[in-house]
């Protein structure tokens, strides 16, 4: 079986205003995008296996093998690739659903995903990972068009019917109203004519003193 969850041709590309530090897409451009794609496979297929104690034991061993492989590149987190790619579903992350971004207006941002079972509950989508949908493309549309950074605030999500795995489920998400450093926001996630799901959600705009790596104390 194909366990591959698919990433269409990229439609959306890197954003100036995100205070990265260099343009992702120009660095590691489709090879990138293909480890990217192999990772998510590798989710997807533990999540669809039955291994027997010898299986186990060997892909974990080859797994930990690409771990070290990988841990060769290790770099600080603005100068990673994963996150970084506006072009690629998810942004390259593989935590994030492969989420594509369609459009993004001042007002309003349209995309689609398709979920394996990596992101299942129990033969729908984890309702946990609903939120997370939610939130990149609520997020993205709260920070576009040259608005200053702003962080979620809330997030509420009200699950309407199953939301199925491995059928393209469309997200949508508009620009509700600003009230000085808020941010309101609406989403909703469709499968053909059926709402699966909605959100509302505040995003507040960022004090200078807020904008710090909380990680490492810099300037974000
Ligand atoms: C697109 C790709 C990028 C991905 C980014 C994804 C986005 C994310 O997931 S961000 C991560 C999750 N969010 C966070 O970590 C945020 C954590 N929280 C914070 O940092 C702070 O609480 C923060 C910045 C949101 C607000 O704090 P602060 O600036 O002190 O707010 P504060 O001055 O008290 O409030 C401002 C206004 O917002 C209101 N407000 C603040 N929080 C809330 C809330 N949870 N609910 C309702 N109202 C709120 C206040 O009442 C106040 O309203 P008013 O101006 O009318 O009096």
């Amino acid at each position: 079986m194909d366990t591959t969850v698919h990433s269409s041709a990229p439609v959306d590309i890197w954003h100036p205003d995100w205070n990265d530090p260099f343009d992702p897409t120009a660095e590691a451009g489709d090879e990138f995008a293909e480890l990217v794609d192999a990772v998510r496979a590798v989710q997807e297929a533990f999540t669809r296996s039955r291994t027997d104690p010898a299986a186990a034991r060997s892909i974990a061993e080859q797994l930990r093998s690409v771990a070290r492989s990988l841990g060769k590149y290790e770099v600080g987190e603005d100068d990673q690739i994963a996150g970084h790619r506006w072009d690629l579903a998810g942004r390259g992350q593989a935590l994030a659903p492969p989420l594509h971004i369609d459009e993004v207006t001042d007002t309003t941002a349209r995309g689609r995903v398709t979920v394996g079972r990596f992101h299942a509950g129990r033969y729908a989508m984890n309702g946990g990972v609903t939120p997370l949908i939610f939130d990149e493309i609520m997020a993205r549309l709260a920070n576009d068009s040259g608005r200053a950074w702003a962080r979620t605030a809330y997030l509420t999500v009200n699950f309407r019917a199953p939301a199925p795995l491995d059928v393209e489920l469309r997200v949508e998400a508009q620009y509700l109203r600003r009230d000085g450093r808020k941010r309101f926001m609406t989403g909703a996630m469709y499968h053909g004519d059926v709402l699966v799901a909605d959100a509302d959600g505040l995003w507040i705009e960022l004090k200078a003193e807020q904008t710090l790596n909380i990680s490492e104390g810099r300037k974000v």
